[in-house]
């Protein structure tokens, strides 16, 4: 099994690594004459080079199989009962009664290349070989207990069609039931979103208008209904500018980490639009009334360190090194105890899930007016004849 596991991995990565070479090497000395002195010896040293930690079941599996075969039987007293990790150890070394040393041995060298083998096929593979099928706005990908969803329309600044959010909710759906603990959002290329994809509105025949923006709030409220009901921490990961919805629904995010080349904007006045994404009640909680107003009603476009100073993002990090701290970062999470994860965002959330509902049933119809308004539908002319860009 471990050899066929090593030879597996060489397909999957460019050759295989030293530890796979040691994997590999110490399989077929052992299968073809019981394990050495030397294999033992090296087995001891592969151990350390492990990536991912075997858990505390092996670790005294490992312990116990060390000391039989380099003492023989256990002939130490039991320790005391407070002493409650080197009573495990004692234990694990005692159930191993008389088995003769050079059993121990090759059970202790089987048991470490087995380990060496899943960490190796467990190293990380191209991101291509991790996408998950189905997607086709989006890049949505599963590793170290994170999941991925990344808007996928760099050319576009990552404008979010009607595809686009269904195959979000899709995604999320999916999170919300897959093996992960986090969750994150974020964007391709140089932006993070520029929002709604104004193209969403055109090509609409007359009659059909009032139809259409009904379509529209229904679409948006499930939207939006998504990210209030999401059970798992959610954390947006804000490359570059963001605009309109994908600025309003990060009020119902649990992290919100931006580039320093970050800008956070939501024109709706300019648009004729109203606000959506329940930031009508996060914004004014997060950052107070006047920097609310400030931003949903006047349009100021705020940096990264003034979101960050008025609540709206967690931390700012330096463009250049955005990426490599803040998923180190998420990874280091994403090793907490998963439920209890869960049961706190829950807790934090659970109370304002009712009123979010209602604010967001809100917003939708009220947003559902504006959409069928000269002013919303003028902005939208212009920026599509190109006289107008924020
Ligand atoms: C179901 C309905 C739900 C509705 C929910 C409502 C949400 C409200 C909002 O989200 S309001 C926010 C809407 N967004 C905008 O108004 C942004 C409009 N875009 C711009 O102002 C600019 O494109 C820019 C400032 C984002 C970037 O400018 P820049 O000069 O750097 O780049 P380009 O303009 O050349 O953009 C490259 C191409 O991308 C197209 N594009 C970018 N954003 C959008 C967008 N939001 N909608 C449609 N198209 C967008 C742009 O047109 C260029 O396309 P082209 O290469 O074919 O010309």
């Amino acid at each position: 099994m471990a050899l066929a596991g090593a030879v597996r991995c060489w397909r999957l990565g460019a050759g295989p690594s030293s530890l796979q070479m040691q994997a590999l090497s110490l399989h077929m000395s052992k299968t073809a004459m019981g394990a050495s002195q030397k294999d033992f010896e090296s087995a001891m040293n592969q151990v350390k080079l492990l990536k991912k930690d075997p858990g505390n079941e092996v670790k005294l599996k490992l312990y116990a199989l060390y000391k039989q075969t380099t003492e023989g039987p256990c002939n130490t007293p039991r320790p005391g009962v407070f002493d409650l990790i080197n009573k495990a150890k004692w234990d694990a070394w005692n159930a191993l009664g008389n088995l003769p040393k050079e059993t121990a041995r090759q059970n202790y060298v089987d048991l470490v290349s087995d380990l060496s083998s899943s960490d190796s096929s467990s190293q990380v593979k191209p991101e291509a070989d991790r996408k998950q099928p189905g997607y086709e706005t989006l890049v949505v990908t599963s590793e170290d207990s994170i999941t991925k969803i990344m808007m996928n329309r760099p050319a576009k600044k990552n404008a979010l069609t009607i595809q686009m959010y269904r195959e979000i909710m899709l995604a999320l759906e999916a999170a919300s039931k897959d093996d992960s603990t986090i969750i994150v959002l974020t964007g391709n290329g140089d932006y993070y979103s520029s929002g709604n994809d104004l193209m969403n509105f055109m090509n609409i025949p007359p009659g059909e208008m009032e139809k259409e923006a009904k379509n529209g709030a229904i679409l948006l409220r499930d939207f939006v209904g998504c990210f209030i009901d999401f059970p798992k921490p959610l954390v947006a990961v804000i490359n570059g500018p963001a605009i309109g919805i994908s600025v309003t629904i990060l009020g119902l995010f649990d992290l919100v980490y931006a580039s320093d080349r970050a800008t956070f904007h939501t024109p709706f006045t300019h648009l004729g639009q109203s606000p959506e994404g329940c930031s009508s009640y996060t914004f004014p909680k997060i950052m107070g009334q006047a920097k609310a107003a400030e931003m949903l009603m006047f349009g100021k476009k705020l940096t990264a360190r003034e979101a960050c100073a008025q609540g709206l993002v967690t931390e700012v990090f330096p463009d250049s090194t955005f990426q490599k701290e803040v998923w180190t970062r998420l990874k280091a999470y994403s090793k907490l105890p998963r439920n209890t994860l869960h049961i706190s965002k829950q807790s934090i959330r659970n109370l304002e899930k009712e009123k979010l509902h209602a604010v967001n049933a809100e917003e939708n119809s009220v947003l559902q007016e504006r959409w069928l308004s000269d002013e919303c539908i003028n902005a939208v002319m212009s920026f599509l004849s190109r006289k107008a860009k924020l």
